[in-house]
């Protein structure tokens, strides 16, 4: 059968997300790392391809994604969707508006949505502004994000600037009213000449009748949340077997996985940093110091000389995250990117000393950090299985170098989203796995 679902993510943490939520829905996943350049599993229902184009210079942006999606094209994906964050990170050049319009225009469609939307995660929209949490988008934390400061939550505006063609909105009272009532108000916009439509959603129930007025629009964008209400148009046309429980848990079986376990955090986010310490609390802990990188210390030797004891007694955590006024110290001495890219190519490499000594079940915490780690390990993609929180599955690697010398045992591994997880997340994850 020909994969339904053709996905674009805008990073790696955001792909595993939505992979997530589409697996929990009953829809078999994988993740691709990039555009695939070999074979994919042939049981899927859809495909994520993760990029890191969330920041990178537009035409760069625009390019990478017209690459992925041609690419899904010639799968035969059926539906088309342009995964971006829950906080709508972008500035006033992009890249969601613009990848987004270069992604209409080479499908020949001329209307799709913007929704952020994701509930569970506590991301909500109302007359067209978005709430993390209880405040608006531009007083929450987001308001100080070094590449995507979002300090207005008014997302008919924000895209407004972003794109040529005009942004409407469809209102929590017509949400409210269902399927066939947004449809409605989707044909009205469009006639008065717009190609984006906002759309309020502030529980699941506003996503389930969402994704059904979308079900024959060739091209959905969006946070993962949307993606709940596309899996039941696919089973009400019989393109999806079986029912949704049978479904979501055979589509969240892995392979048994095994080996020791390790935490490689680089987020500094708030959750994050609750979860660190939560776990430093009770399990063993190294602190990688980008001063030390840049004195030029071997911290990648020093970390794994002190993880390879005590790997055999539970898991270990290896992290740089650090308070908000460290990290700004940290930058002001060794710039903004020469201190990112220290502190990623240290906790890149610890990750991948980690596997050869026997690490089979590892969590990464940061976008950033999750893409230079699944980089160095030489994963090309990821089979979702079990959701740990929202927003995070547990995955396996669909190839992997171990640093073994015959065939690696299959590599667990979770890619949590610097702001997602409960405090207890590094404790309690490995639960979720057989
Ligand atoms: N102590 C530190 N000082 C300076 N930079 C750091 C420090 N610790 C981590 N970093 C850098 O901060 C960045 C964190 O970005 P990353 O995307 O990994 O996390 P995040 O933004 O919390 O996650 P997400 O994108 O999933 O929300 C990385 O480039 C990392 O190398
Ligand atoms: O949507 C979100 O918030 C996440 O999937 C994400 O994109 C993190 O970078």
């Amino acid at each position: 059968m020909a994969v339904l679902l053709g996905c674009i993510a805008d990073d790696f943490t955001g792909g595993t997300d939505l992979a997530g939520m589409l697996v929990k829905h009953g829809m078999r996943t994988v993740q691709m790392i990039g555009v695939p350049t070999g074979p994919v599993p042939d049981d899927i229902d859809a495909i994520v391809i993760a990029l890191k184009s969330r920041t990178n210079p537009v035409e760069e942006a625009t390019a990478e994604s017209l690459a992925a999606l041609k690419w899904l094209q010639d799968q035969g994906c059926r539906q088309f969707y342009f995964k971006y964050c829950s906080t709508f990170d972008s500035t006033p050049r992009g890249n969601i508006g613009p990848v987004a319009e270069a992604l209409m225009e080479a499908l020949g469609t001329d209307f799709t949505i913007a929704c952020p939307a994701f509930p569970a995660n506590q991301r909500t929209i109302y007359k067209g502004h978005l709430f993390v949490g209880d405040v608006l988008l531009s007083d929450s934390g987001m308001r100080n994000h070094p590449l995507t400061p979002m300090t207005d939550a008014n997302l008919v505006r924000v895209l407004q600037q972003q794109v040529r063609s005009k942004v409407g909105l469809v209102e929590f009272a017509t949400v409210a009213q269902g399927g066939a009532a947004i449809a409605e108000r989707f044909a009205a916009l469009r006639t008065e000449g717009c190609r984006f439509a906002v759309v309020d959603a502030l529980t699941n129930a506003d996503l389930l009748a969402l994704g059904e007025a979308c079900a024959d629009m060739p091209l959905v964008t969006a946070g993962s949340g949307v993606a709940l209400g596309l899996p039941p148009n696919f089973r009400r046309a019989g393109l999806l077997a079986g029912d949704l429980n049978e479904a979501s848990a055979a589509a969240a079986t892995l392979p048994a996985t095994g080996g020791r376990r390790a935490v490689v955090a680089g987020s500094c986010s708030v959750a994050t940093q609750a979860q660190v310490a939560a776990m430093k609390a009770v399990q063993p802990a190294f602190n990688v110091d980008p001063r030390a990188l840049a004195r030029g210390e071997d911290v990648v030797a020093a970390a794994l000389a002190w993880a390879r004891p005590l790997l055999p007694d539970g898991p270990v955590l290896v992290y740089a995250t650090s308070t908000p006024e460290e990290v700004r110290a940290v930058q002001a001495e060794l710039g903004v990117d020469a201190a990112g890219a220290l502190v990623e190519d240290a906790l890149a490499a610890i990750a991948q000393g980690l596997v050869a000594a026997g690490v089979g079940q590892l969590i990464v915490a940061g976008g950033e950090t999750s893409g230079a780690v699944v980089k160095a390990l030489g994963v090309t993609g990821l089979r979702i299985g079990p959701e740990i929180d929202p927003g995070v599955p547990w995955t396996v690697a669909l190839s992997g170098a171990s640093g073994g010398d015959n065939a690696p045992p299959p590599l667990a591994l979770a890619l949590k989203s610097g702001n997602f997880g409960t405090t207890d997340f590094f404790l309690k994850a490995w639960e979720h796995l057989t």
